[in-house]
Parts: structure tokens; C-alpha cells; sequence
């Protein structure tokens, strides 16, 4: 009997419905191999849900997400909406869909691909071999804490304020996330806080440091946020598994990105103690490529991948994916942000198609 899952799909905004489109056939393509059958069904978030409804997470869209096996996310947000009211704008409404189902794991790998050494932008032997996992806090720190809102003084001055704020439970299951991910990678973490300065962040060492005596094959180290962002440039090999809050993690692994060639090529999956996880690229929606076919629609594809592994325990339907990106890179095919000299220049759209030749390849090469 064939294993039948529920997939929200949020396409969103700006490159998100295009590369949604390319992941969305491939899902389709691999599904019977594997005995697999999806039902998928999309529902309208950031932007596009402002538009059409004037609200950026309609609540129809949260309830079926909650009622789906697993949310495949592309993009929200662009300049149309970015004058709107806070609590209006496309951000807002994927900051309540991660708050609305508690995913406050968030694992971003950067693993850099051999294929894609020369688009990194730095040296072969700094990149090459980089696999870090970042473990980033998701639904509290600076994005969430309170009070925040913009203020005006008696005599009448605005002021902005954010607050950032976590409690020891909120510290202790993020940790104990990144501690079993470390011991099942190369059993490093490093935590990175601004201890030397926040309270929270003090609060954050002492407890990763209480719980590490619970995980006696994780060798713990610290970092200051600043010192981490260096070092992920200057030697990233160094780190294996990091664990980070919300904002730190946010600009961290954007960095990371970098490492890897492109942000167009990391994914992630945004997951909680129970429920369906959100399955999303680290990039946003790109407005300024949006529409051109020029997106990369590979981190949208490896969050997929993620999926069927993180969600569905599919773990040889995310390997053919992984390995049908391997082969299209393997043949030299490149969007805009991984072109290197030689290798053939594709859109968003064509992508799509040597991935879908890719896994009809590896299909018949294995019957
Ligand atoms: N998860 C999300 O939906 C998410 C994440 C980050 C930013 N955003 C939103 O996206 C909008 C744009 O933000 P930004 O410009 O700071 O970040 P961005 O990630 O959208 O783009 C940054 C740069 O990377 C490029 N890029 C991103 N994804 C790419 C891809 N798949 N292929 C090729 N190039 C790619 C863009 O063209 C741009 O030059 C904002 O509204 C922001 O809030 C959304
Ligand atoms: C769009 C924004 C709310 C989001 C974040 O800051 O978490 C994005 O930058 C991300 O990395 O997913
Ligand atoms: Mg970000």
C-alpha cells in the first residue's frame, strides 16, 4: 500500500510560485517510484494573501496547515507591501504561521557541494568539505519578546522598542534539539550568544552549559556572536553543529549561505515538538529577479528533500532528490547565482526540466 501524505503548498510571493512550480513536479515525478502518493493542496500567505484577503496569514491558511501532514513554503514578501503597518505586512504573517505551530526548531544546513566549489566566494581550501548545521531558535528572542511596538515619550519623541527575552524552557528545548543534532553529525556544537554583554544571552550559556553534562559525546564550545560571524569566514570547517537564537541565527546563516555559493541553494526546516514542520528555503522572495526566470529553484527543491526525510521518514525519496541536484550540477547546468566558467547557463523553468530528466535517469539506471 502506498504511503499517502498531505502537503500544504504556501507559494507566496515574488520567485516563490516559481519555484514552487519546479519542486512541485518533481514531487509528482518521484512520488510512485517510492510508493508515495501526495495530496496537494495550496493556500495563499504573505503577500499574495494581502492582496487577496488584506490579511498576510488568513486563518483558513493556518488551519490547513494544521491539518496537513507537513507545509512546504516558498517566499513571502516584496516593495509592494513593505509600507504597510507592521502587523499588516508579509513577515508578519510567516512569523505567525511559525508561532502558530510552535516550531521553534529551525535547522539550516550549509553544506557546500563539490560541483559548486568555484561559485563560492571564497578560497577552495577554506570552503571545501563545509557542513555545518546552524540550529536556529524560531519562535522567541528579539522577534517575539515583549514589550515591543513603537512608543512616543511624554514629550512627544517616537521610540522604537524589541525586547529580548527567553525563559530557561524556551533555552533548554532549543538546546536539546542541537544537542541531539550534534550527536548524530560530527558531535561539536558551538553556541553562540552576546554573553559578554546581554543578560539573555547569559542566561542562554548557563543553561546549553547545565545541559551538556547530559550529553557526554557533544563536545560544547561558546562563541560571541561577532567572533562566530569572523570565524565562519575565515575558517568555517571549524564548526560542525551550531546553536544560535532567533536573530543571531537569522543573519548567521545567511552568511553561511554564502559558503555554500548561493542562499539560492540552502534549505530548511522549521520544526516543533509535534504537528507538521514547515519546509522552507533560507532566501526570501528575491524581488529583484522575481518574474524573469532567473531564481534558483534548488533550496526550494532541498527543503522538499528535507521533508520527505524530517516529516515522512521518506529517506530514500529525499537521497533521489539530493542526488538528482548532484547530477544537474554534475552536468554543468547553472542558474545565474552558481555560474562559473564552462558550465551552462539555465532559468528557473529549465532547471525544472534536467531535474525531472535527472530522476528518469537515475530511475533507469537502477532498473
Ligand atoms: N522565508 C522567507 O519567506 C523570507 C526570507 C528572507 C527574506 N524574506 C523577504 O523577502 C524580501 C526580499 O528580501 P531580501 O532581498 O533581503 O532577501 P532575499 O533572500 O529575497 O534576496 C537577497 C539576494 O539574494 C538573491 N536570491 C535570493 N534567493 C535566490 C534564488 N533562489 N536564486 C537566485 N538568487 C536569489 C536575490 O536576488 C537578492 O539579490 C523581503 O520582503 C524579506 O522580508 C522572506
Ligand atoms: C522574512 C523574515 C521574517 C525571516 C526571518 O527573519 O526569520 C527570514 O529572514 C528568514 O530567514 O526566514
Ligand atoms: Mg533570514
Amino acid at each position: 500500500m502506498s504511503q499517502h501524505y498531505r502537503i500544504t503548498l504556501l507559494p507566496g510571493d515574488g520567485i516563490g510560485p516559481e519555484i514552487m512550480a519546479v519542486t512541485v513536479q518533481l514531487l509528482q515525478q518521484i512520488a510512485p517510484s517510492f510508493d508515495l502518493s501526495f495530496d496537494l493542496s495550496e493556500a495563499l500567505i504573505g503577500g499574495a494573501a494581502i492582496d487577496a484577503t488584506g490579511t498576510p496569514l488568513p486563518e483558513e491558511t493556518l488551519e490547513q496547515c494544521r491539518r496537513s501532514d507537513a507545509v512546504l513554503l516558498a517566499s513571502i514578501g516584496g516593495y509592494k507591501w513593505d509600507t504597510l503597518p507592521r502587523h499588516q505586512r508579509p513577515e508578519t504573517g510567516l512569523l505567525g504561521l511559525r508561532a502558530g505551530l510552535d516550531l521553534f526548531a529551525n535547522l539550516r544546513p550549509a553544506t557546500i557541494l563539490p560541483q559548486l566549489i568555484d561559485a563560492s566566494s571564497l578560497k577552495r581550501e577554506i570552503v571545501e568539505g563545509v557542513d555545518i548545521m546552524v540550529v536556529r531558535e524560531l519562535t522567541g528572542g528579539i522577534y517575539f519578546g515583549q514589550p515591543k511596538g513603537l512608543f512616543e515619550t511624554e514629550t512627544g519623541i517616537k521610540r522604537g522598542v524589541n525586547t529580548m527575552a527567553y525563559t530557561e524552557s524556551e533555552i533548554d528545548r532549543i538546546a536539546k534539539v542541537a544537542f541531539d543534532t550534534a550527536g548524530k553529525r560530527g558531535g561539536k556544537l558551538c553556541s553562540v550568544d552576546k554573553a559578554n554583554v546581554l543578560e539573555v544571552s547569559q542566561l542562554w550559556r548557563d543553561r546549553v552549559t547545565a545541559l551538556a553534562s547530559e550529553y557526554p559525546d557533544v563536545e560544547l564550545s561558546h562563541l560571541y556572536v561577532d567572533n562566530a560571524a569572523m570565524q565562519l569566514v575565515r575558517s568555517p570547517k571549524q564548526f560542525d553543529t551550531i546553536v544560535t537564537g532567533n536573530l543571531f541565527g537569522d543573519i548567521l546563516s545567511d552568511a553561511a549561505a554564502m559558503l555554500t555559493g548561493s542562499i539560492g541553494m540552502l534549505p530548511s526546516a522549521s520544526l516543533g515538538a509535534s504537528g507538521p514542520g514547515v519546509f522552507e528555503p533560507v532566501h526570501g522572495s528575491a524581488p529583484d529577479i522575481a518574474g524573469q526566470d532567473k531564481a534558483n529553484p534548488l533550496a526550494q527543491v532541498l527543503s522538499a528533500a528535507m521533508m520527505l526525510r524530517y516529516a515522512f521518514n521518506c529517506v530514500d525519496a529525499a537521497t533521489a532528490i539530493e542526488q538528482a541536484v548532484q547530477t544537474v550540477l554534475d552536468r554543468g547546468y547553472r542558474t545565474g547565482d552558481i555560474m562559473s566558467e564552462g558550465c551552462q547557463l539555465v532559468g528557473c523553468q529549465q532547471m525544472g526540466e534536467v531535474l525531472l530528466q535527472a530522476i528518469v535517469d537515475l530511475n533507469s539506471s537502477e532498473t
